[in-house]
């Protein structure tokens, strides 16, 4: 498997494509839910925003689906200014909020399709629109049912589906995958991606870090309201990092082994019937396994204990930093271009 890479980019220049935000600000009186965040979201990517709650992700995705004007900074979502010009935003842009607000009394049929009115389509369209999102997002068999009656996972897919009702090519996620079912993620996982691959700008945001690992082609980190610094990722990418190793017979063989290679018994713990030992890179595993196979060890399971965006955030999170607890912005690109673990070992 190949090791995301953790690099950052500079913004793009103003007027490119996708998002582009430069030293934001929001306040709310004494308190600055958004304080420094500087980054790019580049068309026919997912982007995922990372942060702990309070760190200002909803209010940064306010603030870019025109919600919400920030005190400070520059915004420019395909190439429009949401404060200057919030209608042209709106019609490029995608917004899927955190909690749908809905027309209880409406069906499900109708409120896509009401959504598909208000955004200007002739009725006879707005009626086919409604039933080409009914089908994308699979509420089918609940199409007549009032929206108050959803579950709050069927409410998301509903949320969805009013959030592409205008073909958008930005789009704004926030929590998309909460209260869906696994069956359910996986093919909003695969919808999303291919919104993506179509040349839309997809920024998400979520807390379920496994699941943005499979989503997402960057990351933005965010902490206390400011975007997380070049140099603090770049430490946290050369951080030791946990491997979680397997083998078959003798659980003597696979500890006489980590001996005989010199592994630090500081650097070795045991999980279940998992040994996880704290590794520096990804040549220092290749080493270790080949080390392993040679002893005769028949090792099963092999790999990254947490997935890349997991162990950034849990990195960054042990780091002293700069702003209020819990807050700060960083991109990294997570690099789409190989394989991934099969995600035993998560
Ligand atoms: N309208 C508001 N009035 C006052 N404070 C607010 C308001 N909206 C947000 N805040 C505060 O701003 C900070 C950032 O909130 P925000 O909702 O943007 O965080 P978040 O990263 O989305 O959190 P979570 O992951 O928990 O959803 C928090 O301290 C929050 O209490």
């Amino acid at each position: 498997m190949t090791q995301k890479p953790l690099v950052t980019r500079p913004p793009a220049p103003p007027g490119a494509g996708g998002i582009v935000v430069t030293g934001l600000r929001r306040s709310f009186g004494d308190v600055h839910a958004v304080s420094d965040m500087t980054f790019s979201a580049r068309p026919g990517r997912v982007t995922a925003l990372i942060g702990p709650n309070g760190a200002g992700k909803t209010t940064l995705l306010l603030m870019l689906a025109t919600l919400l004007a920030p005190d400070a900074g520059t915004i420019s979502v395909a190439g429009h200014d949401p404060v200057t010009s919030p209608e042209a935003v709106r019609r490029v842009t995608g917004w899927m909020p955190d909690v749908l607000g809905s027309w209880n009394t409406l069906s499900v049929r109708r409120a896509i399709r009401t959504t598909a009115l208000l955004y200007g389509m002739s009725a006879e369209r707005a009626t086919e629109r409604a039933e080409e999102l009914i089908s994308l997002v699979s509420l089918d068999a609940l199409a007549n049912a009032q929206t108050r009656s959803l579950s709050r996972g069927q409410k998301q897919r509903l949320s969805l589906a009013r959030a592409l009702v205008h073909d958008p090519s930005v789009l704004l996620l926030d929590e998309p995958a909460s209260g869906l079912d696994p069956a359910a993620r996986v093919a909003l996982r695969e919808l999303v991606r291919g919104l993506a691959r179509d040349g839309r700008t997809v920024l998400v945001s979520s807390h379920v870090l496994a699941e943005l690992e499979e989503l997402a082609d960057d990351a933005v980190f965010v902490e206390a309201g400011s975007t997380v610094s070049a140099e603090r990722l770049a430490r946290a990418a050369s951080a030791a990092r946990p491997w979680r190793i397997r083998a078959i017979g003798a659980p003597d063989a696979l500890a006489l082994a980590l001996s005989e290679l010199q592994v630090p018994r500081s650097a070795v713990s045991t999980i279940g019937d998992s040994v996880v030992v704290s590794v520096t890179s990804e040549d220092v595993a290749a080493d270790l396994l080949a080390g392993l196979v040679q002893r005769g060890v028949r090792v099963t399971t092999f790999a990254p204990a947490v997935g890349d965006f997991e162990r950034t955030f849990l990195d960054l999170d042990r780091e002293p930093h700069a702003g209020r607890p819990g807050g700060g912005t960083a991109a990294y690109p997570a690099g789409h271009d190989g394989p991934r673990e099969s995600g035993d070992a998560r």
